[in-house]
């Protein structure tokens, strides 16, 4: 093991070269390694350094993006390290290795073969990147610049090849979608888009492919592709349901869904909504009118307790806290000051109405804690809030409680972290809640739809907004919002899939 010779690397620079495949950075090291002191066992591959026989290198399979084979020979072996424990440092970092051998075995699992076809432009498909700048904690760009870019060239994919948009403003990724991606669907082009966002990068293209309308009889749908990184990531994680238990990080999930899943019909959900609804923005401050009242979706429609708590969490001063916004956030919305110290939370008056086929089913109360429809399992990567919930199963669902105290309801928050164990629960209703020493109990349903007619009073629109995959909207007074799901074949983009 004793004959690994680190060489120097090709290019000093960190410059990634467009025409030629290989890529070498400074982040290379690389290596002339006998192929009889190389071992890979264990989904590890380990050699001896050059320094001292007994010091052994090791790459986990967990932390391989890609191998590619070099045009000059030898290999290059693609890996993002664990994450520093440091906060200050970037959870991610493309590293480079060449080596002139590597293991049969290790080559079956790892060799890059072929770009897959949504990335191939031979064909003349329009590929874009997409970085949502304030996605999550802002860190979309230094993705894209350290690792999405470098990756995207080792596989052959110039920055020729592709439009990279960077997002200037909330409107900008609607606004690509509208104008570029609508038209390109309606002329039956081929067009694929790698999301670096958050679910607001989906719902933002959703809904600016759908809400006009114009489809055209050769309406192709767009392939997107997406890169984890907003703050939830629910649609990511509830379609890396099962994740490869050999792979730790969601960015080298997310790479290899790139290189070599499937794409397949997104399911969506409508919420039409009364007229004078308003989606609103900029922390509540701008309140703007929802073309045809509906706004479609690919996660979640809710009010109560998390419509309340997305709203609120949504701030500049909360979303530095990245996704310890929600844990705040929530302190305040389940342990109000009231008059004589903390109280419950708020009890939020509507009636709600569950659709199944012809059947319209009242639930029997008239306040409530949590109404959430969802097409997906997970709103967390460790928060199962629908655990019958199946990658693209196309079924919607229902959570819901009545009106409860602040603790009950982080009960049933924290069983939800635990693998959906909520699902079932039942406890005593305390003094002061409609449903007061009666037995309450979670529902979840299988639904067709869900029907919220507001009855919480006065202009404020504080309780009566709602969620839809992230976006707020205001019902105003004697409102409604009618939750279903979108019949399947009229799905408006492919989502590419782990499978
Ligand atoms: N440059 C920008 N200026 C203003 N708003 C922006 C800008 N870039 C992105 N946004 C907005 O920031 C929001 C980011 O949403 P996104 O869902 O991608 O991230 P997130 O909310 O952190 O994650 P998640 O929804 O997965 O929890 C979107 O509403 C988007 O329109």
């Amino acid at each position: 093991m004793e004959s690994s010779r680190p060489v120097p690397s090709a290019s000093p620079d960190t410059t990634y070269p467009a025409s030629d495949s290989d890529v070498e950075s400074n982040a290379t090291s690389a290596y002339d390694v006998a192929p009889m002191d190389l071992k890979y066992s264990d989904g590890e591959l380990s050699w001896a350094s050059a320094d001292s026989s007994s010091h052994v290198l090791r790459l986990k399979d967990e932390e391989i993006a890609i191998v590619t084979a070099k045009a000059a020979g030898g290999y290059q072996v693609l890996y993002i390290p664990p994450p520093e424990t440091s906060v200050d440092k970037q959870p991610f970092e493309l590293r480079s290795i060449s080596l002139t051998h590597l293991p049969g075995p290790f080559l079956d699992a790892h060799l890059f073969k072929a770009l897959p076809t949504w990335l191939d432009p031979a064909d003349g498909k329009n590929i874009h990147v997409l970085v949502s700048t304030l996605s999550g904690t802002g860190l979309a760009p230094a993705f894209y610049d350290a690792v999405l870019l470098p990756l995207l060239t080792a596989v052959g994919l110039s920055s020729s090849s592709y439009t990279t948009i960077k997002t200037e403003s909330a409107d900008s990724v609607k606004d690509f979608a509208k104008s570029t991606l609508l038209a390109g669907a309606n002329a039956g082009k081929q067009q694929t888009v790698l999301m670096l966002s958050g679910d607001g990068g989906m719902v933002d293209t959703i809904n600016g492919l759908l809400e006009d309308e114009q489809r055209s009889s050769n309406y192709t749908k767009p392939v997107l592709v997406q890169l984890p990184l907003g703050t939830g990531n629910a649609l990511f994680h509830s379609l890396h349901k099962t994740p490869n238990p050999s792979i730790a990080s969601p960015y080298i999930q997310g790479l290899r869904t790139l290189l070599y899943g499937t794409p397949k019909p997104l399911p969506i959900l409508s919420a039409e909504f009364s007229s004078g609804t308003r989606v609103l923005s900029n922390e509540g401050q701008t309140a703007s009118p929802i073309p045809k009242s509906t706004l479609y979706g690919a996660v979640v429609a809710s009010y109560g307790l998390h419509a309340t708590l997305v709203a609120d969490s949504d701030t500049t001063e909360y979303r530095k806290h990245g996704r310890d916004r929600f844990g705040i956030a929530a302190n305040n919305l389940l342990f109000p000051e009231g008059p004589e110290g903390k109280a419950f939370p708020h009890a939020y008056r509507a009636e709600v109405t569950l659709l199944r086929g012809q059947d319209e089913i009242k639930v029997p109360r008239k306040t409530h804690g949590y109404v959430l429809a969802t097409l997906v399992s997970n709103l967390e990567k460790g928060f199962t809030i629908s655990p019958d919930s199946e990658p693209l199963d196309s079924q919607l669902r229902v959570v819901h409680f009545g009106a409860t105290s602040g603790l009950q309801a982080m009960e049933v928050m924290k069983a939800a972290y635990g693998n959906g164990s909520h699902i079932g629960m039942e406890w005593q209703g305390e003094a002061g809640v409609e449903e007061e020493g009666k037995t309450m109990k979670l529902g979840y349903e299988a639904v067709d739809g869900v029907k919220i007619e507001f009855q919480e009073p006065g202009e404020d629109w504080k309780w009566r907004r709602c969620c839809v995959d992230g976006l707020i909207v205001g019902v105003e007074e004697g409102g409604w919002m009618v939750v279903k799901k979108v019949p399947q074949g009229r799905e408006c983009v492919d989502v590419v899939i782990d499978a």
